[in-house]
């Protein structure tokens, strides 16, 4: 069986994202590159991590109007990536965009997920931006507009996953915000641990702080597989 995990490789540099690399094992990790690193280091990262034999999740939550974003959509498919991903709050047009031009790339294509409400976010930051509803509402509403568009998953919190495989049982869920018993909250405001999370319907565990900022990060990702195992 594929490992649930995904790294979140938040560095500032090359040489620290693939210092991490090495420490960590493609049979039990896929690797996500973000938008400190990308911006950082470019399309070269991507192409070391994977000659490092690691699947990785660009993760750069493009939008934009429906071209612009289709073809950074477009530019990802062909660097090779597993995932990609697109806010939902882009539109329906703009990741009807995303999925024609996938459907018309040739070779393996990646998996195309929709941002929803970012899990550092809580209703009051949704009533800061205009939203007068809860996360769980804003986010059923754009996993709907995801669905309708043909995308493949959306990430969101491990909260929602429960409720979100109900209405869209074979969307990919992505959930970030995940945190082991006894790690730091950091930013993040929608969290769940590891357990919990594949228990309510997350297909896949993003974690970034609690391995990377681990004295060993490889005992860190074991101690996880340790927890789920339970
Ligand atoms: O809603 C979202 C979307 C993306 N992220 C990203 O996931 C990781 C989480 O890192 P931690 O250190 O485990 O908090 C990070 O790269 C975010 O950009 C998210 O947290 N929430």
């Amino acid at each position: 069986m594929q490992s649930p995990i995904i790294v979140a490789l938040d560095f500032p540099s090359e040489a620290q994202a693939l210092a991490l690399a090495e420490r960590l094992n493609p049979k039990q990790c896929r690797l996500k590159v973000g938008k400190e690193l990308f911006t950082r280091s470019g399309p070269q990262v991507v192409k070391a991590l994977h000659a490092m034999g690691f699947e990785v999740f660009l993760d750069l939550k493009f939008h934009d109007i429906p071209n612009t974003t289709a073809m950074a959509v477009k530019a990802a498919a062909e660097l090779g990536v597993w995932m990609v991903n697109v806010h939902c709050s882009g539109g329906l047009k703009m990741m009807h965009a995303c999925r024609e031009v996938l459907d018309l790339h040739e070779g393996p294509k990646p998996l195309l997920i929709g941002v929803t409400v970012l899990t550092s976010m809580e209703q009051k930051d949704l009533a800061g931006i205009g939203l007068d509803i809860s996360p769980e509402e804003q986010v059923l509403r754009l996993a709907g507009l995801a669905e309708q568009a043909g995308l493949d998953g959306l990430v969101c919190s491990a909260k929602e996953a429960q409720m979100l495989k109900r209405h869209w049982p074979s969307g990919q869920l992505v959930t970030p915000g995940i945190r082991p018993v006894g790690s730091m909250q950091d930013d993040q405001k929608r969290i769940l641990t590891p357990s919990q999370a594949l228990e309510a319907g997350s297909d896949y565990l993003v974690i970034g702080r609690p391995i990377t900022q681990a004295e060993d990060p490889a005992s860190a990702l074991n101690a996880i597989f340790a927890e789920l195992a339970q």
